[in-house]
């Protein structure tokens, strides 16, 4: 039976690029083909194929079992927190924090402390609510999939909960970091239960990252 990895779209699949080779996994040639419309590859090992899909969904497919290993942000994790997912590994890339952020103009002119109910916009409902209810705050929740940014503007919601990294974003569109709820990297992450059953080659691939994070 072939051991399925699944990887996210976008920057962390560009990043983990190097370490995958290191790791002895080369990709078939048409996975960096952009017209190319298939989403399952064969690699350089006739027992792992890889599957490109979205972010979130890496999680997913690893917590039911649809792959047996997976790249995927912290950020992730933490918003559906899977029981299903262990993470053996910190991988060192995809690094950034997720945040809470307000408008430059009046940020810290409200005392959260004070309030008992916000409204908040987020690709990240679950992360936003517990961090807020941590403080006694309930939330009103804006669940939106990207360009959360654009909320405060727009009079969506004053307050955001967002990945940071350069800040380059917040500033372009007025806005400020009043809060650090996590700091985020990627990691490897395996379904339990296949770790159970298949040991040996779950664990070989757990060490052939380690091995590929030290060279
Ligand atoms: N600015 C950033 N700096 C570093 N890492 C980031 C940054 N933004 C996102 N990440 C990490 O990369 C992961 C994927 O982000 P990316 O922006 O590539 O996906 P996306 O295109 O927003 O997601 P989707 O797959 O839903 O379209 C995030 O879950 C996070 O762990
Ligand atoms: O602090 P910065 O360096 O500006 O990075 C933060 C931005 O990066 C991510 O977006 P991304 O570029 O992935 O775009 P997307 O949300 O449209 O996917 C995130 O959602 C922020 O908007």
């Amino acid at each position: 039976m072939s051991i399925v990895l699944a990887l996210p779209k976008g920057r962390i699949l560009k990043e983990a690029g190097p370490l995958l080779a290191r790791a002895g996994l080369v990709p078939e040639p048409e996975y960096t083909d952009e017209n190319s419309r298939k989403l399952r590859f064969h690699t350089s090992r006739p027992d792992v194929d890889l599957i490109r899909v979205r972010s979130f969904d890496v999680a997913t497919f690893v917590a039911f079992g649809a792959a047996e290993i997976g790249i995927c942000g912290s950020d992730v994790l933490m918003e559906f927190d899977y029981p299903e997912v262990y993470a053996p590994l910190d991988l060192g890339i995809g690094e950034c924090r997720i945040s809470v952020a307000e408008p430059k103009d009046d940020a810290g002119q409200t005392d959260l402390s004070r309030v008992s109910a916000i409204r908040v916009a987020s690709k990240y409902p679950n992360t936003a609510r517990r961090h807020f209810a941590r403080r006694g705050i309930q939330t009103e929740m804006v669940e939106l999939s990207g360009a959360m940014e654009l909320a405060p503007g727009l009079g969506l919601s004053r307050i955001i909960v967002d990945l940071v990294q350069t800040g380059s974003t917040l500033k372009a569109n007025g806005l400020v970091e009043t809060d650090v709820i996590a700091q985020i990297s990627s990691k490897l992450i395996v379904n339990r239960v296949a770790l159970k059953t298949r040991p040996d080659e779950i664990g070989a691939w757990i060490e052939a990252f380690q091995k590929a994070l030290a060279a």
